[in-house]
């Protein structure tokens, strides 16, 4: 066998063998490999950090006989270079030295301690705030009697682990529903989605079920995973398996913050498909910014955990009754004061001012069982719980509600007594700078605090003493951390100096010395504060484990926390802009009173209200009005407060009854998929196509210009056929805005569909919108003069307005010359068949055979030939 068979690496340096030997178990991975003061990235990895991060390519020694790529970032600053890393969707596996440089021979021995990646951050230097980034593993079911996909995600910055299974045509929808930063599949599966979650991949083996009950039972310590209630679906569990194991190989530390895992229902949300999420502005306008959406308007939240509870709930409408009335009822106890003593807006501001000083505790608890959690954090949290009966105290006796809400706020009593004992008032922001356990607590460390801490009264005294010795009048007694104590003399006075002085350090102006006297308590005091930090270290390391029994009382003080802060921050809007508690049936419908938008309405001066009645009865409003007469602002609107309603919150209208919805559709100006390769007019049909399969009685459809992307006539005759299916077939709420005015003729034929329109008049400065929904169809579409108002040149106007008047008057206008030109033709062909073939019969019917001679109707068959012949238009 050859050297390398035996060794792939040789051939290479030491250092280098060992950094490849990583670099294999990592695969493609980044690898930040530890040398020193820096982390070092080689090869690729060199060339692609350098691209990310903007880093100096450089070179270290040759492999091959070609140069080896390097690049580093300092170890001190390695934070901030990861989260860049991450955000760009990379995973980045540290290599850590762990052998002792003194000791090792040939290079220190390093081991991969972490790999971090997008999904599975836990670093507060790391995470957003506001935000969650969970982790999703997807299982693709080979062929068999569950073809369904099952789906695990886990949020480790909070310890939620959650599965569900879904069919392939639902599965976009929920991977944007759970909106996870990084997804994993196996090897053997290329997952097609919009999502933009970085994607890892995985050996399909991890997936294998029995392994993954095994994984599951052993990491919850249970026998069976019954008591989780996720055993009718193994193909979630397949994928939380294999989650599991990811997890697992790349945080290297314990995850004992995951507590249980659960079934997570998707039919107990309305469902919103990733087009409806992005045309409704939940969380990201259409543009993809932050603001202005629903969720910057109504995070009113204090504290972060808050605002990721409002993000979800936008996410999440539910379909229940039950469990909506609830939140309606907690926003309404923060509107509504127990006493007279306190008014709502006091009630409210008192609440926010108390939310206002609470940190992050669901990431702090996280932190605490991931034993990473910092002493500053700590305090923070002390602090929190101090005041903690108090705020309890003032919700139980201010709000007119059960003590269920409140009740998880009174279950950590024990934890503050602990904290408050054990920690310093402000401590240090790591343990390593010392001062982190408060005086008092342990009389070793006030013991080695007390003999470092002398040092200054046996300083003060060493100087004068040696002031006195050798008539240095300027001599003073230092210290520093890199050179520990010393003697400083001014050059000036350096032949003074005492034989036993012996030189330490030579700077400009200045010799620093040290004595024996001084050498010995140097070492004293070192060795105490030495002492004093480890066992600084080893208290905290055991307050540590004294909280891990409170983690899920603080997990649940977090949830409760969160709850509070999101009733209160939606009472704080619905107060302030006059929204109203909603009203909710179990039948179909939607029925609104002087609704609003709640985005544009903060952005224009003078919102118009306007009504909304759909139900049982009345399934569909057919909408026309010009452009810009506020159509599309008014169908969002009642999607919006659909919504709103559904999650939870008040609602921007005068009153709003809001009846069971199971999914909400928009089909609003899709925009081109050019790297799917669909047209306008294809994501048009593909999206129709969706919702005439899934809309159902209560469902709730918006239909913006169906049709529009192809030529007029297949355009109307497909919009037309649209409304009548989703009418007589679907029965879903339906607002079908529309340009073809024929279509309001549908009300003739069908039951259950009204026209209404956005009211605009032509004044005298020109048009004029009114934004109001007015009875019936428009009478006008007064496009021509939105063109002008947008600044058409008026000889392009003028002539516009002659071509519409020759329309209107039936007389044919010059041939379209643009793409459809070859539908219209067609369309034009067919309809000239049409007009002949009334031609001929007619033509035919003033005969009278009975009545006529040979010679005459010789005649008019000769006639008929020469009028409809094959060359009539020759001989005609
Ligand atoms: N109810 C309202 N009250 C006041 N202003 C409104 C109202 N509704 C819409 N607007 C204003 O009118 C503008 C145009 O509204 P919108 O985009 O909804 O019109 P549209 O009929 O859908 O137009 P188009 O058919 O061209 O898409 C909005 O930007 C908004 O400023």
């Amino acid at each position: 066998m050859s050297e390398l068979d035996q060794n792939p690496y040789a051939g290479h340096t030491p250092m280098m063998q060992q950094y490849l030997r990583l670099k294999d178990e990592v695969g493609n991975i980044l690898l930040f490999y530890r040398m020193g003061d820096f982390y070092e990235m080689f090869y690729d990895d060199a060339i692609i950090t350098a691209r990310l991060l903007n880093l100096t390519l450089t070179k270290r020694g040759v492999s091959n006989g070609e140069p080896i790529p390097m690049a580093g970032v300092p170890a001190h600053a390695m934070e901030q270079y990861l989260a860049r890393l991450v955000a760009l969707g990379k995973s980045v596996a540290i290599g850590e030295q762990i052998g002792d440089p003194a000791t090792s021979k040939g290079p220190v021995e390093r081991k991969i301690v972490r790999i971090v990646s997008p999904g599975t951050l836990t670093d507060e230097n790391l995470l957003p705030s506001r935000s969650d980034r969970p982790l999703l593993a997807i299982y693709k079911p080979f062929k068999g009697k569950n073809p369904k996909f099952g789906l695990a995600w886990l949020n480790l910055a909070s310890g939620e682990f959650k599965v569900c299974e879904t069919d392939e045509l639902n599965l976009d929808s929920e991977i944007f529903r759970i909106a996870p930063a990084e997804i994993i599949t196996a090897d053997s599966y290329s997952l097609e989605t919009t999502s933009a979650a970085a994607m890892s991949k995985t050996a399909d083996w991890h997936f294998d079920l029995k392994e993954s009950q095994t994984q599951l039972a052993q990491f919850f310590g249970v026998d069976s995973l019954r008591a989780f209630g996720v055993e009718d679906v193994p193909n979630a569990l397949c994928a939380a398996g294999a989650l599991l194991r990811y997890v697992e190989r790349t945080q290297n530390q314990s995850l004992s913050h995951i507590q249980s895992i659960s079934q997570d229902h998707s039919n107990e949300y309305v469902i919103l498909d990733p087009v409806s999420r992005k045309n409704l502005e939940i969380t990201e306008t259409i543009s993809g910014d932050s603001s202005p959406t629903l969720f910057s308007l109504l995070d009113h939240c204090k504290t972060p955990m808050g605002s990721r509870l409002l993000r979800k709930w936008l996410h999440h409408p539910l379909r229940d009754n039950t469990q909506v009335t609830q939140r309606h009822h907690y926003v309404q106890a923060f509107l509504n004061p127990a006493h007279l003593s306190l008014n709502a807006k006091q009630l409210i501001d008192t609440v926010l001012d108390y939310l206002k000083t609470y940190p992050d505790i669901e990431r702090i608890s996280t932190r605490i069982a991931l034993l990473s959690v910092r002493p500053r954090e700590l305090a923070s949290l002390r602090d929190a719980l101090q005041q903690l009966p108090t705020f309890a105290q003032f919700l139980q006796t201010q709000l007119m509600i059960d003590n269920e809400l409140t009740q998880p706020l009174c279950a950590v009593d024990n934890i503050y007594p602990l904290l408050a004992a054990t920690l310093a008032v402000e401590p240090a922001v790591m343990v390593r700078d010392g001062g982190v356990i408060a005086e008092g607590f342990d009389s070793e460390l006030d013991e080695l605090r007390t003999l470092a801490a002398d040092s200054g009264a046996f300083l003060i005294e060493l100087e004068t003493r040696e002031k006195e010795a050798t008539g240095i009048p300027n001599l003073r007694v230092e210290y520093n951390r890199v050179h520990g104590f010393y003697i400083e003399v001014t050059k000036t006075h350096i032949d003074k100096v005492p034989a036993h002085y012996r030189r330490r350090q030579t700077l400009k102006n200045v010799e620093r010395y040290i004595t024996p006297e001084l050498k010995t308590w140097e070492d004293k005091v070192l060795s105490a504060k030495d002492r004093a930090l480890s066992r600084e270290k080893y208290l905290f390391d055991q307050l540590l484990q004294s909280l891990q029994p409170s983690i899920v009382a603080l997990q649940n003080l977090a949830r409760t926390l969160a709850q509070i802060d999101v009733y209160v921050s939606l009472a704080y809007h619905a107060y302030t802009n006059d929204w109203v508690r909603p009203t909710l049936v179990e039948t179909p419908c939607i029925e609104i009173t002087q609704g609003r938008h709640p985005v544009v309405e903060h952005s224009i001066e003078r919102f118009t209200p306007n009504d909304c009645l759909m139900n049982e009865q009345d399934r569909m409003l057919l909408i026309t009005g010009p452009n810009m007469g506020g159509k599309s602002t008014y169908m969002r609107q009642v999607a919006l407060i659909t919504l709103l309603a559904r999650m939870g919150s008040f609602v921007p209208a005068q009153a709003a009854t809001i009846g069971k919805i199971d999914r909400i559709f928009t089909r609003i100006g899709a925009a081109d998929d050019l790297a799917g390769g669909r047209s306008t007019f294809m994501m048009e049909m593909i999206e129709a196509a969706a919702i005439l399969a899934n809309s159902t009685a209560h469902s709730l459809v918006l239909m913006d210009e169906i049709g529009r992307g192809t030529s007029t006539y297949d355009g109307l005759a497909l919009a037309w056929a649209i409304a009548c299916r989703l009418l007589s077939h679907n029965k879903a709420m339906t607002l079908f805005a529309t340009h073809y005015f024929e279509i309001t003729r549908l009300p003739e034929q069908l039951e259950g569909v009204r026209n209404v329109h956005l009211a605009a008049t032509e004044t005298s400065t020109g048009l004029a919108f009114l934004h109001e929904v007015q009875e019936g169809p428009a009478n006008r579409s007064y496009g021509i003069q939105v063109a002008q108002k947008a600044g058409i040149p008026m000889a392009v106007i003028r002539q516009a307005k002659r071509e519409l008047e020759r329309l209107e008057q039936g007389t044919s206008i010059s041939p379209q010359l643009d793409l459809f030109a070859q539908a219209d033709i067609k369309d034009q062909e067919q309809n000239d068949n049409y007009l002949e073939l009334q031609a001929i019969k007619n033509a035919i019917n003033t005969l009278d055979p009975d009545n006529m001679s040979p010679r005459d109707a010789l005649d008019a068959l000769y006639k008929l030939r020469n009028l409809f012949g094959p060359d009539s238009s020759q001989t005609s």
